[in-house]
């Protein structure tokens, strides 16, 4: 691992049990977005590539909620690598992987964590030396079951699973070892981003962090 990360893949993963997966439309909701979910006890924000305002999104909440550790999600090559890390995210997070983006990862400023869905390409960011990576999509890949099985032949990885994870199932991912934070989109909805509704966010937040059961 680099030592030139403030903050290592370990540090970001303990920073908080659950991780929002944040899609946002429009930069003037990025301060009170990010400050609501701070305000219910998340450090962690993942704001995902998805739009064309994301970069100006990590921007906004890098410079007026240092606080926070605000990443980037939906990384998907060296491009965006360096787009994020120019834009002041602190640890990308990416839905995959590929060679190229295992290699720039390696040699960014900060930390990026790879996402795999089954054992092969675990073995590919294991080769190019990571240890902490997404899981994803978590359930359509398997679930709980998957991530146990894989804790077998490869007891050493730690995993943020995402993907149809909610309220309902996030304990039963917590539970698992080789499990320190799932993400999903459920702490953030897109009506309640959309109306402005900060309380429902923080609300939701709260319950998220006060119900999580670490193990
Ligand atoms: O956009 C990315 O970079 C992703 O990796 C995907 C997200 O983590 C999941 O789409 C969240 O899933 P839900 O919580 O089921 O909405």
């Amino acid at each position: 691992m680099t030592s030139k990360w403030k903050y290592s893949p370990a540090d970001i993963f303990a920073a908080g049990p659950v991780v929002p997966v944040l899609v946002i439309n429009d930069v003037e909701k990025a301060v009170p977005l990010a400050k609501a979910l701070m305000a219910g006890g998340i450090k962690v924000l993942e704001v995902t590539l998805r739009t064309p305002a994301a970069i100006d999104v990590i921007k906004r909440i890098a410079d007026e909620v240092p606080d926070s550790l605000i990443g980037a999600g939906t990384v998907t090559n060296a491009q965006q690598l360096k787009a994020v890390i120019e834009a002041g995210a602190k640890f990308a997070i990416s839905p995959g992987m590929t060679a190229d983006l295992l290699k720039a990862g390696m040699e960014a400023e900060i930390p990026l964590i790879p996402g795999i869905s089954s054992t092969s390409e675990l073995m590919k960011g294991k080769d190019a030396g990571y240890t902490h990576m997404k899981f994803f999509p978590a359930e359509a890949s398997g679930g709980v079951k998957a991530i146990k099985a894989i804790s077998g032949p490869f007891p050493e990885f730690t995993f943020c699973p995402t993907g149809g994870i909610g309220p309902g199932n996030y304990n039963d991912y917590l539970a698992l070892k080789n499990v320190v934070c799932v993400g999903g989109s459920w702490l953030a909805p897109d009506d309640a981003i959309e109306s402005g509704d900060w309380d429902r966010i923080t609300q939701l937040a709260k319950e998220a962090v006060a119900g999580a059961k670490i193990s």
